[in-house]
This record gives structure tokens, C-alpha cells and sequence, in this order.
């Protein structure tokens, strides 16, 4: 099947667009980061909101692509200093979105991905709704979520019985979100959410030279 083209390549070219803000939140485990890589491979225009955490690094993991790995001391400073969009506790480890390269690529007219918790979306949606679509993602069911957090064999028992502990609490979150997703087949949410990134892209109030664009449609008639 051939691929469907993404809205900025159907637009106009004259209708400048601000970027969007895309969160996906979940409990751990039920598949952010797998749909999120997904996503980043086929869509052009996104990119992935790195940010900075306390915790460990994961085998695998890469310093300043799946995070920047900091310790205590700084994260402190750039909290201090307002550095972060948002910021959070998380499974006891500091996690924040740093300011600087979001503001760039929206303003840019680059979309960012993020993948936070519902603390993290919540103070983006108090700072910059206009911006934010958020999606929450579901595991199928609670014995799937802990076979997925065990299967990805990254994290040591007492961990992911603690990530189990709060998935609960985590899912409670999942009414405040614009979007909701059950994660059966990581192919069909990958459409799921690319669907929803094309049509937010398409939204009214996002294409800001729209009304100069619809004048002069008007005035040629
Ligand atoms: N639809 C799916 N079906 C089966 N396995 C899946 C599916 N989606 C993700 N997984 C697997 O589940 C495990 C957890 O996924 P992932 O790391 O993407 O979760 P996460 O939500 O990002 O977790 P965390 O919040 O801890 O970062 C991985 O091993 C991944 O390959
Ligand atoms: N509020 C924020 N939450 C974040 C951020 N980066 C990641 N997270 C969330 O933390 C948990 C655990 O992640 P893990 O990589 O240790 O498994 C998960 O729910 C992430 O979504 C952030 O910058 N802000």
C-alpha cells in the first residue's frame, strides 16, 4: 500500500503552521517508547523530546538520545533555574522536559514527541493547551502489562514490582487525556496515533496564514 502523504505535504505551501506538542503517556510498560520509535522512523516533521532524568542508565541506552543522564545536583540547578518545561518525580528518579530545543522546533514549525507521565502533561497542559494533544495508552489488560515489563528484561524484580504497584494509580489518569489508545498490535497504534497527528496538524487555529490564504482565494473569484 502506497504511504499516505502527511497534511504538510497536502497544505498549501504559503499556510505556516506552529508545531504541536504530541504526548503520549502510559503506565510503564505498556509500549510509549515502541510506538514513539515507530512513529519517529515514518513521520517527517516530529522529533522526539529528549529529556533529562537521575535515574540510571538502562543497557542499550544512549546518554543524550534516549536521555541525558544527570545527576541529582544538576537537575536541581536547572530546576532552579527554570530550564525545564515540566518536571516530575517518577518511580523515585527526577524526570524533565528541557526548554530550550522544544521552543526551537515549535517555533520552528517542527512538531515534538513526548513520552512523560500525567504530572508532566498536566503542567503542559496549565502552560501551553493550545499546543498540547495528548494520548494516553492502555495495555490490553494488567497480566499482558506485566508480561511486557518483564519481557523487556531491563529492569530487576523489585522494579518492576514497583512499576506494577503504580499502574493503577497511573491508569486513573487516563480520562484527562484527549486521546486514548488500547496497545494490542503495536502496528494498529502506530496508525492510531499517526492519524491523530494528521489531523491535528490540520486543525483550523494551527494554520495561522489561513485567512490571508482564503482572501486571496476569494479575491480571484
Ligand atoms: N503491542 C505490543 N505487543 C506486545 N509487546 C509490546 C507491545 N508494545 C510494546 N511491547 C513490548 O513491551 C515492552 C515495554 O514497552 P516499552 O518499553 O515501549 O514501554 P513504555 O511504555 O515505554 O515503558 P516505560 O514507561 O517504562 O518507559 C517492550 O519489550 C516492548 O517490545
Ligand atoms: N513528567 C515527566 N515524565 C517523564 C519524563 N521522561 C520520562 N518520563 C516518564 O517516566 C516514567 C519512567 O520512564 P523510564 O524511562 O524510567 O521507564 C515513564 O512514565 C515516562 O513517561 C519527563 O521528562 N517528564
Amino acid at each position: 500500500m502506497a504511504p499516505i502523504p502527511s497534511p504538510s505535504t497536502t497544505a498549501p505551501k504559503d499556510i505556516s503552521r506552529r508545531g504541536l506538542m504530541l504526548v503520549l503517556s502510559s503506565p510503564s510498560g505498556a509500549g510509549k517508547t515502541t510506538i514513539s520509535r515507530r512513529l519517529l522512523e515514518r513521520e517527517s516533521g516530529i522529533t522526539m523530546s529528549v529529556s533529562a532524568t537521575t535515574r540510571a542508565m538502562r543497557p542499550g541506552e544512549v546518554s543524550g538520545v534516549d536521555y541525558h543522564f544527570i545527576d541529582q545536583a544538576r537537575f536541581d540547578r536547572m530546576a532552579e533555574d527554570g530550564a525545564f518545561l515540566e518536571y516530575a518525580r517518577v518511580f523515585g528518579n527526577c524526570y524533565g522536559t528541557p526548554r530550550g530545543a522544544v521552543d526551537e522546533a515549535l517555533s520552528a514549525g517542527r512538531d515534538v514527541l513526548f513520552d512523560i507521565d500525567w504530572q508532566g502533561t498536566q503542567q503542559l497542559a496549565e502552560n501551553a493547551r493550545d499546543d498540547l494533544v495528548s494520548v494516553f495508552i492502555l495495555p490490553p489488560s494488567g497480566e499482558e502489562l506485566e508480561r511486557r515489563l518483564r519481557g523487556r528484561a531491563q529492569d530487576s524484580a523489585e522494579v518492576i514490582a514497583g512499576r506494577m504497584a503504580k499502574a493503577s494509580d497511573e491508569i486513573s489518569h487516563w480520562a484527562e487525556y484527549d486521546y486514548v489508545i488500547v496497545n494490542r498490535d503495536v502496528d494498529e497504534s502506530v496508525a492510531a496515533v499517526t492519524a491523530i497527528l494528521h489531523a491535528e496538524r490540520l486543525r483550523r487555529r494551527r494554520q495561522v496564514g489561513m485567512t490571508q490564504f482564503v482572501k486571496n482565494v476569494q479575491a480571484a473569484l
